[in-house]
């Protein structure tokens, strides 16, 4: 293991082309323990992309990507064992219940199988599906999906967490919940890295922030810096400004009259 401030993702010169689009253009970047970053961008800005290289299930980049110090193009994938995921779409497994699906997941991870289903039952318990553990997912809420997804993440105590809209479907009192793990986490060195829509939640939990537009880093770091560097109001103001969209009302009131639209002459 390395020094306690190596870095424990260090991105150099990190290009992708899906076929006929490049998508990320020569991305640097280094994460250190204890950051929670939030990683934003414009829809298809290549931020699950990135995510997935570092998680090795995207193949054909150009660049360099180390986690914990290691080259992950050298085919060792130990490295998988420290971390964890949490994808926007989740293949769950719908026909388990949260019991099985749980301790299968902490078994892939290592775990034993009843110190697996010892933790995923306090945790299920905590995050208030103690009814649900031996139901099955495919009978839960969006909501409830979600935290076992969290929970699946986590159990494994990983040293970094991806997470793709990590909040999605919970209700205000678990995202409180949620978000203070991720304080505690981050507390004991643990590093978060997630992407997010959801810009007033990226402002108040992130303590780094990093943009992608076009393929590469425009913006990178904490809320308070970034508007030190001249960026006005909320983050939704900085992401508007710094991916140069002024046109949201222009938009939405043309949307709404093609809907409004009586008589349309031609459909062409
Ligand atoms: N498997 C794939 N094959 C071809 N193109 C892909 C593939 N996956 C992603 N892309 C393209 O790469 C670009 C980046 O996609 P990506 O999913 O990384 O974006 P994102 O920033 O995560 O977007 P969103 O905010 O909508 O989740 C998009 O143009 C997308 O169409």
């Amino acid at each position: 293991m390395g020094l306690a401030d190596d870095p424990v993702i260090a991105i150099s010169g990190l290009w992708m082309n899906y076929t006929d689009r490049m998508v990320l253009k020569g991305i640097d970047l280094k994460v250190y323990r204890g950051q929670i970053i939030g990683y934003i961008g414009p829809n298809g800005a290549g931020k699950s992309t990135t995510v997935k290289i570092m998680l090795g299930l995207v193949e054909g980049y150009n660049g360099k990507v180390e986690i914990f110090g290691k080259d992950i193009a050298d085919g060792d994938v130990s490295y998988k064992k420290r971390i964890g995921y949490v994808p926007e779409v989740a293949e769950l497994y719908d026909s388990l219940t949260a019991r099985e699906y749980l301790t299968f997941v902490g078994e892939l991870y290592g775990l034993g199988r009843a110190e697996a289903d010892y933790k995923a039952k306090k945790l299920t318990t905590l995050l208030g599906l103690e009814k649900s553990y031996d139901m099955r997912i495919s009978s839960f809420s969006k909501g409830m999906k979600q935290k076992v997804l969290l929970i699946s993440s986590m159990l494994h105590d990983p040293d970094i967490l991806f997470l793709d809209e990590p909040l999605s479907g919970l209700d205000a009192n678990s995202v409180m919940i949620v978000k203070e793990i991720f304080a505690s986490l981050a507390a004991r060195g643990k590093t978060i890295f997630y992407s997010s829509h959801i810009m007033d939640v990226v402002e108040k939990i992130s303590s780094r922030i990093i943009l992608i537009d076009g393929g590469d880093i425009v913006a990178d770091g904490s809320f308070a810096e970034l508007k030190e560097k001249g960026r006005e109001g909320t983050l939704e103001d900085i992401f508007n400004q710094l991916t140069g969209f002024d046109k949201y009302r222009d938009i939405a009131g043309e949307f709404v009259a093609v809907m409004q639209e009586q008589e349309v002459s031609s459909y062409d």
